[in-house]
């Protein structure tokens, strides 16, 4: 099935009466529930634009409403085994911790306490009705993400590391490590536990100087059933998304800037992993952030819904739009709904063998998506009176594995705890819509902060989550910069010659390794992989200050991938820096330079071009895929002119300042959709969005690409895209 999707607009509050609205719900025809939100264009307020969802949800909705509707009909799922995630996702302040957490009085109560006490009541129910045969055991965690960083929240902000915990791929499942679980009995005792935990929330961003809601915050609600010898576990996640915001509009320091840079960008990962999903892209970049790594949309079994939120205010015009655009499109995301497999506490009793000691795995049939019968919006149930016979509309596509019969729809719990006949797991199923077409308006509001800025290398070709880190880091540079020069701030003491060995990873370069590592585990064991995990070691060596040890691995590396210029350039520029430390500064420099042109000599021998010239210690400098520098060690040496060189052309142009770059930049600059038409490889599509993005980026600052390495930075460009464009045009 796919993720429901449903849109929630909030009311207005005390301080915003009277203010223009201009986000409204609407039906897709008479008598049918309310499925569409409508909203202005921003360029033309006579042009309406309308947005599909499964449900949405007028201003006045109440939270049991809302809850009743979207939730409700998911707790029975989860006592079948499935696991079920809910998320609020919007700009901040359209009220998604109202939607989760919501208020102290009992009508107040958001999603997550009124889950709790649904779960509590049916476990109970459960218990009663298989005479104390099945027992119901719930635990909790509750942690946030913040600054990309991950940290419990059931521990007190004293015990927080710096880098936070871990995450692990387990059992096809991102887990966090070393993360507390509280066992709890009722209500009160989650109360207890959750007030706590919020309370740690906020004193940790208050020593920070931030804010609470500036984080993700994540609560898994683990429910454990047992009958017998078999034990299900299914859990329940609650994610309350942290919000959105421009940094130009908000007064924020730099510690908010900073948290805010890193929120735009999970979430920017986050509409970039729901783009690739619709568009059917092999490669959805899930593992860009720890957020994204978490929700895994579209990659975790069971039932997930996402509420967006929206504030119905002209002051969120172009927000709402961003967020309307992808959650739109998240609809379209297929997630399998398979059961979690029963697990047997020992082995069961015809295993006459016995011998087998602690818990063994009895893997079940997966179901096929049975229980997939959501009851519809609220709106469907007020107008129900008026229409009896006339049932809301399935809101959402059933996946049916075709090689299994369905089951039936409701099962009693205690009956589903059966061991059933294994069946490989089912894939996803196919996608039967056609791609989604990228929305020639705005893009998510989240590249605000990651908009096209000066790119200092010009070899960067294509977007990548590091590089908009990169961008995003350095506005917020250039932000607390452009105050501080407001503010005549003394000047940021100078950098020393030689930075202090860090030994901290800084979390690019660990995402870095992990993709390599990630690389490494694919790759299997061979000779290769042998040396992929040498280059591995000596970058973390590298990373962690100890260049002796660093060098080390690279000589062992170097027996995997004899020959290789890069790697040889890097042992023999670290053995010159070594023996230079040990005989004082001024000779380092020296012998340095007489490395470097040894190197480059020997470059110039096997006739290598173009890329070795930049390579040396480029490891945070790759071409945007994550390991790229490390493949680039391991290729076996080609004389001709390399595919990524040719890449490199247009941008090394772009450089000078070609004619050629500048007749193209002129064109697209001009925002001529005939012209941009023109440009060799671009379709009328691909002009009017590039048209529609330029156009909605109306400050001077973004207005003009200035470029190509800017071009190749906007959505839907890409170096591939550029190049074609700039070889086209006659010089
Ligand atoms: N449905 C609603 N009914 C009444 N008040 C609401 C509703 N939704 C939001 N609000 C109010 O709007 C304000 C902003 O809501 P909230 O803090 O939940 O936003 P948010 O999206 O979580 O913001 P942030 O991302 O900054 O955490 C709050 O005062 C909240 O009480």
């Amino acid at each position: 099935m796919s993720v429901r999707v449903v849109a929630r607009i909030r009311p207005l509050l005390d301080k915003e009466l009277g203010k223009d609205v201009i986000v409204h719900a609407d039906r897709a025809e008479e008598g049918k529930p309310l499925t569409i939100v409508k909203i202005p264009s921003p360029k033309n307020e006579a042009e309406e634009f309308s947005f599909a969802f499964n449900g949405v949800y007028e201003m006045a909705t109440s939270q049991e409403e809302l809850f009743t509707a979207e939730v409700a009909p998911h707790v029975r799922s989860l006592f079948q085994g499935l696991d079920v995630t809910i998320f609020a996702y919007g700009v901040t302040g359209t009220g998604k911790t109202h939607t989760m957490r919501g208020g102290l009085k009992l009508a107040e109560r958001g999603v997550i306490p009124r889950l709790l006490s649904n779960v509590f009541r049916r476990g109970k129910k459960i218990a009663k009705d298989s005479n104390g045969d099945t027992t119901v055991h719930v635990a909790l965690s509750y942690y946030e993400i913040y600054n990309d960083k991950v940290f419990d929240l059931l521990e007190s902000p004293e015990k927080r590391t710096p880098s936070g915990l871990p995450l692990r791929e387990k059992d096809s499942k991102t887990v966090v490590v070393g993360l507390s679980e509280r066992s709890c009995e009722d209500l009160k005792d989650f109360e207890r536990l959750y007030i706590e935990a919020n309370n740690n929330r906020i004193t940790a961003a208050t020593k920070l100087n931030a804010h609470s809601s500036g984080s993700h915050a994540i609560l898994r609600v683990k429910v454990t059933q047992t009958t017998g010898d078999m034990v299900r576990e299914s859990t329940a996640s609650a994610i309350d998304l942290a919000g959105s915001e421009d940094n130009r509009r908000t007064e924020n320091g730099k510690e908010r800037l900073i948290e805010s840079a890193a929120i735009n960008k999970s979430l920017f990962v986050l509409s970039q992993c729901i783009d690739a999903i619709s568009r059917g892209d092999k490669r959805i970049p899930y593992r860009e952030s720890k957020m994204t790594r978490i929700l895994s949309l579209g990659q975790n079994n069971g039932i997930t819904i996402m509420i967006l939120n929206l504030a119905p205010l002209r002051s969120y015009h172009l927000d709402t739009i961003s967020s309307l655009n992808v959650s739109s499109r998240a609809k379209r995301i297929e997630v399998r709904e398979i059961e979690n497999e029963i697990v047997f506490k020992q082995p069961p009793r015809t295993n006459s063998a016995g011998t087998v000691a602690g818990l063994k795995r009895q893997p079940l049939r997966a179901l096929a998506n049975a229980h997939n019968v959501h009851s519809g919006a609220v709106a469907a149930a007020k107008d129900a009176a008026a229409t009896t016979a006339d049932k809301p509309a399935k809101a959402f596509s059933v996946y049916l594995d075709k090689s299994t019969k369905p089951v039936a729809p409701a099962r009693a719990a205690t009956t589903a705890l059966q061991p059933r006949q294994s069946v490989p797991h089912k894939r996803s199923s196919d996608h039967s819509e056609p791609a989604a077409r990228p929305s020639k308006l705005a893009r998510p509001t989240h590249v605000s902060l990651a908009r096209p800025v000066a790119v200092p290398e010009p070899q960067q070709l294509s977007v990548s989550a590091a590089q908009i880190e990169a961008m995003v880091e350095k506005k917020v540079a250039e932000i607390m910069a452009s105050r501080a020069a407001a503010e005549a701030a003394p000047a940021p003491a100078p950098a020393k010659d030689k930075a202090p060995p860090t030994n901290q990873i800084s979390d690019e370069v660990r995402r870095r390794l992990d993709a390599l590592e990630r690389k490494i585990e694919h790759e299997g064991q061979d000779a290769r992989s042998k040396g992929l995990r040498y280059l591995l070691q000596a970058k973390e060596a590298k990373e962690l200050g100890d260049e002796e040890l660093a060098l080390r691995h690279y000589e062992s590396a170097l027996r995997y991938f004899p020959g290789q210029v890069k790697l040889m350039g890097k042992i023999e520029k670290l053995r010159a820096k070594l023996s230079g430390d040990k005989g004082g500064d001024d000779s380092r420099h020296s012998t340095e330079e007489h490395a470097e042109g040894r190197t480059a000599g020997r470059r110039k021998q096997v006739g290598h071009k173009i890329r070795d010239d930049r390579l040396e210690d480029d490891e945070h400098h790759g071409d945007g895929t994550e390991a790229d520098v490390d493949e680039e060690d391991c290729k076996p040496l080609r004389a001709k002119t390399s595919k990524r060189s040719k890449a490199n052309t247009a941008v090394m142009e772009d450089s000078l300042h070609s004619p050629r770059a500048q007749q193209l930049l002129d064109i697209v600059n001009s925002r001529d959709l005939a012209l941009i038409r023109g440009l060799n490889g671009f379709g009328a599509k691909k002009a009017q969005d590039l048209v529609d993005y330029l156009n909605l980026k109306t400050d001077e600052e973004y207005g003009q690409v200035g470029s190509l390495s800017q071009l190749t930075m906007l959505p839907g460009m890409g170096s591939k895209t550029v190049e074609r464009a700039y070889d086209g045009l006659q010089v």
